[in-house]
């Protein structure tokens, strides 16, 4: 992979003004989304030497998914306004990569067309005011091999980004906004439901029969009320620093979520994850993968499913370079001694 900076620099050379800010803004005044890139390097590591590293391996599994490495591909939104085959290059990508797609309930190509090109998946689930819309998607997603839900927590209502220009400037189609959300043919019509809650994920779980995962938890109050509701994973994430600016950032939050959770279902991270020693750092503080977001759509954007590929390879490459610096074997063997805690808690 290029480096982060430049890969994101080329995406920006090829999009349209409006599609790159969408893609890279956040709420408010971005400092949530700053902070999550930043939390990560603030935590300084503590490699183990003397170990044999003649052989480092990053597979893993989760929730009966073998995946490469412990990398997935967080849900996005609207994936045509990066590439013509969308959501399809998406799943192709993640595939051949050995990962696992999240795909948003916002994708812009059908849940059906996608999963014909993908790997393990999993569908996010946008709870829309309208749940009869809910319904038809999660039962479609169903039928189509989607192997688990995740339930976003933190939109009951979309954040204002600062550098929104308004959908027209986006040029996006009625037909890719609505492209799962059978019989609308009004955007206006998709709304958010602000009433939202903790009895959603039952009503998910009976509905779907899948493991319901909950994106967005960032306290040990609401991870211990999912687990309640039976949530079969959390995601400690703030969206990418697009809803509640000044939210926490995630590698400050985890540790609360993971002592909360106490290893009865595993932990996800996502937010500002962009190197293998991000990668090492939240696997020490309890996470057993992380998702990416706008990494994988400046790899959609300059290169298509191969683009997809080259990002989630490369992040692989790093983390098993990583892995063999701090003197550890395998994924199984992070522990939170690589971390520096006394400069952390
Ligand atoms: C353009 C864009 C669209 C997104 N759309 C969704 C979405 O549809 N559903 C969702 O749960 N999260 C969505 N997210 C949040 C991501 O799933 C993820 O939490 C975030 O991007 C991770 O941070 P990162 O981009 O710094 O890796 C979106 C993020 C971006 C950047
Ligand atoms: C009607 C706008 C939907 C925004 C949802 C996509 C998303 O989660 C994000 O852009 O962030």
């Amino acid at each position: 992979m290029l480096p982060y900076e430049a890969l994101e620099a080329e995406a920006r050379a090829r999009l349209p003004e409006a599609v790159f800010d969408y893609y890279a803004g956040g709420s408010g005044e971005e400092s949530t989304l700053a902070d999550n890139t930043a939390a990560w390097g603030r935590l300084r590591l503590r490699p183990r030497v003397l170990r044999d590293v003649s052989s480092v391996n990053t597979g893993t599994e989760l929730l009966g998914a073998r995946l490469a490495s412990p990398v997935l591909v967080a849900p996005t939104a609207f994936h045509s306004l990066a590439h013509p085959e969308a959501e399809r290059a998406t799943a192709r990508g993640t595939r051949e990569a050995g990962s696992l797609l999240v795909l948003s309930s916002r994708a812009s190509r059908r849940v059906e067309d996608v999963a014909a090109e993908a790997g393990p998946w999993w569908l996010q689930v946008y709870v829309f005011k309208d749940r009869g819309l809910t319904r038809a998607l999660v039962r479609r997603a169903v039928a189509a091999g989607a192997r688990a839900l995740v339930l976003t927590g933190d939109t009951p209502v979309v954040g204002r980004k600062r550098r929104d220009r308004g959908d027209s400037a986006l040029g996006l189609p009625e037909e890719d906004f609505l492209a799962n959300l059978e019989g609308l043919t009004r955007r206006e019509l998709a709304e958010q439901a602000p009433d939202v809650t903790f009895a959603d994920i039952d009503w998910l779980r009976e509905l779907s029969g899948l493991p319901v995962l909950v994106k967005g938890v960032l306290r040990a109050d609401d991870a211990r009320a999912c687990l309640h509701h039976g949530a079969a994973g959390l995601i400690v994430s703030n969206h990418g620093g697009r809803q509640l600016d000044g939210a926490v950032a995630t590698a400050e939050a985890l540790p609360e979520v993971v002592e909360a959770v106490d290893g009865r279902v595993p932990v996800l991270v996502d937010g500002g994850v962009r190197t293998g020693r991000d990668v090492l750092r939240a696997l020490a503080l309890g996470a057993r993968a992380v998702l990416l977001g706008r990494p994988v759509l400046w790899g959609l954007a300059t290169g298509g499913a191969e683009g997809v590929r080259r990002v989630l390879d490369g992040l692989r490459e790093d983390t098993a370079r990583t892995l063999a610096l701090a003197g550890v074997p395998d994924v199984s063997s992070v522990g939170a001694d690589l971390v520096a805690r006394t400069l952390w808690r």
